[in-house]
């Protein structure tokens, strides 16, 4: 029988009384796998033509899949060109409920490595702003990876903490997910570990670290915004009760009602705001005094996703406004201040000033089918970037990437990026190569082999080629007497 600790169990009991026993008996279950479609490359429906697993539709996630325990898709080449991400079903509902529209401020503060940044940067479709942040280094390096194999390319990556993000971004983002760092209760059938190292004071440990983050995201968000908050785990300290501090501390916030609810979500609890669901010493009354009952009866707009009742491993989430301006503001044009015309100014001479240095680039470049904002070109060192058009102010903040790394000027020469080749189309460059799935030289590739192309799969026999498998683009290679050399990002490669 899968080993879950005691004080674990006897909580849970207490939460779920007679849902219990069913609840227990999943963890003898198989666990569900599942991926989510990159809705900025393909349509769900494209995708089930083109996929080469079989898939189920997730009920709540109109955009995700559950495949089945023998499928690879981590080694299938549309992997590798961001057609989708592998990602637990339930962890695919914060993303894919908090409303994202393109033009959108958006953060995701606890970030990597990225199952959720992925999806809302998708929902962008390029326009507006992605920040995503971790205040792990490592896990803040794999959060930039993923997003650049999605195709993202009007991201900031961010390695900070929650509250110098604060000084920078005062009210300035619309829409913030706050995926929480959690005692991981819903993780342990995925990652047996996570139950080993759980002990019952872990959620009031979690809950200390979720209350400075929520908080420096709520001091983020502009009024009229909406801000996401969800975890993996079951504990009312991390759930319920972080969500009542919250509208304690700042009375703004407000539970919404979750758009297109699913019926499986069982709704928050507000009873487990109350004072048996914490030791005496522990129980924080002035939050349970400061709440009206209407703000507590509204803890039911929360959605908890419990295994026992749909194909997940669990979840908790709470979707917020922040009152002020009207929530629909977000989706109004963005007003261009006159700050922002004397950046673009000075921006434009920062490019005059580089031109020169640029004319590899923008000899490449004439060859994209890219609508560019030239003012938008930064150099740096020679590496040569495309900075989104919602300008963030990053200065003091240690970043890792702010926009699109479009490639190298090395000797008068422009090498282009693997993100460049994801993040386009395969119509936006004319010397594309297109080979199948199953083509076994698109394996060959993926690995930095050098392969054989045909004359008649070239459009020119020399030169750089954009390498697409099925019509997504995957990766760079120069034609050289028919041997295509591998420009495949060397730590992106197929081990
Ligand atoms: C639940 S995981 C996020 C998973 C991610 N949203 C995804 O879907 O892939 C929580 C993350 O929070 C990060 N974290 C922990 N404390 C943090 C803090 N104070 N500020 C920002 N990130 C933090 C951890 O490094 C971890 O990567």
């Amino acid at each position: 029988m899968f080993a879950l600790p005691p004080a674990f169990e006897e909580k849970m009991k207490k939460i779920l009384k007679e849902e219990y026993p069913a609840f227990r008996e999943g963890y003898e279950l198989p666990r569900k796998f599942g991926l989510r479609i990159n809705r900025d490359k393909i349509t769900p429906e494209e995708f089930e033509k083109l996929a080469p697993f079989e898939l189920t539709p997730i009920p709540w996630v109109d955009n995700g899949f559950y495949y089945g325990e023998n499928d690879r898709p981590s080694r299938h080449p549309f992997y590798y060109s961001g057609l989708y991400y592998l990602q637990e079903p339930s962890a695919m509902t914060p993303a894919n409920i908090l409303p994202v529209n393109p033009g959108d401020k958006v953060l995701d503060l606890c970030a990597a490595p990225g199952g959720k940044a992925t999806e809302l940067g998708a929902k962008l479709h390029g326009k507006g702003l992605l920040a995503a942040n971790d205040i792990s280094g490592p896990r803040a390096r794999a959060l930039l990876k993923n997003v650049e194999v999605f195709g993202i390319p009007n991201s900031l990556i961010l390695n900070e903490v929650p509250a110098k993000l604060a000084e920078n971004f005062p009210e300035f983002f619309d829409k913030i997910l706050v995926d929480a760092p959690c005692s991981g209760e819903g993780m342990f059938r995925k990652d047996p570990d996570t139950a080993k190292a759980w002990k019952p004071e872990k959620p009031l440990e979690c809950a200390r670290m979720q209350k400075e983050i929520i908080l420096r995201a709520a001091d983020m968000l502009r009024p009229g915004g909406m801000l996401l908050y969800s975890t993996c785990t079951f504990s009312p300290e991390e759930n319920e009760q972080m969500i009542s501090f919250l509208m304690k501390e700042r009375p703004e916030f407000e539970i919404l009602p979750i758009p297109n609810r699913y019926e499986g979500f069982a709704p928050g609890r507000p009873e487990l705001i109350e004072k048996e669901w914490l030791p005496a010493e522990l129980w924080d009354e002035d939050v349970f005094d400061s709440l009206t009952e209407e703000q507590k009866a509204s803890l039911t707009n929360c959605a908890r996703i419990w295994p026992h009742r749909m194909g997940g491993e669990g979840h908790f989430l709470a979707l917020l406004g922040k009152k002020g301006d009207t929530l629909e503001l977000a989706l109004e044009e963005p007003v261009v201040k006159k700050g922002k015309k004397k950046r673009k100014e000075k921006q434009s001479d920062s490019a005059k000033k580089f031109s020169k240095e640029l004319t590899p680039f923008f000899d490449f470049a004439k060859d994209l089918d890219v609508d560019w904002d030239f003012t938008r070109i930064e150099v740096r060192k020679g590496q040569v970037y495309y900075v989104p058009a919602e300008s963030a102010a990053v200065r003091g903040l240690v970043f890792l990437r702010n926009g699109l790394y479009l490639g190298e000027i090395r000797k008068d020469r422009f090498e282009p990026s693997q993100a460049l080749a994801v993040s386009l189309k395969k119509a936006q460059y004319w010397n594309a190569i297109d080979l199948p799935a199953d083509d076994e030289r698109i394996l060959h590739y993926l690995k930095g082999e050098t392969i054989e192309i045909e004359p008649e799969e070239a459009k020119s026999p020399k030169g750089w080629q954009l390498l697409c498998v099925s019509g997504y683009p995957l990766g760079w290679g120069k034609l050289v007497n028919g041997l295509l050399k591998n420009k495949f990002l060397a730590s992106w490669r197929l081990s």
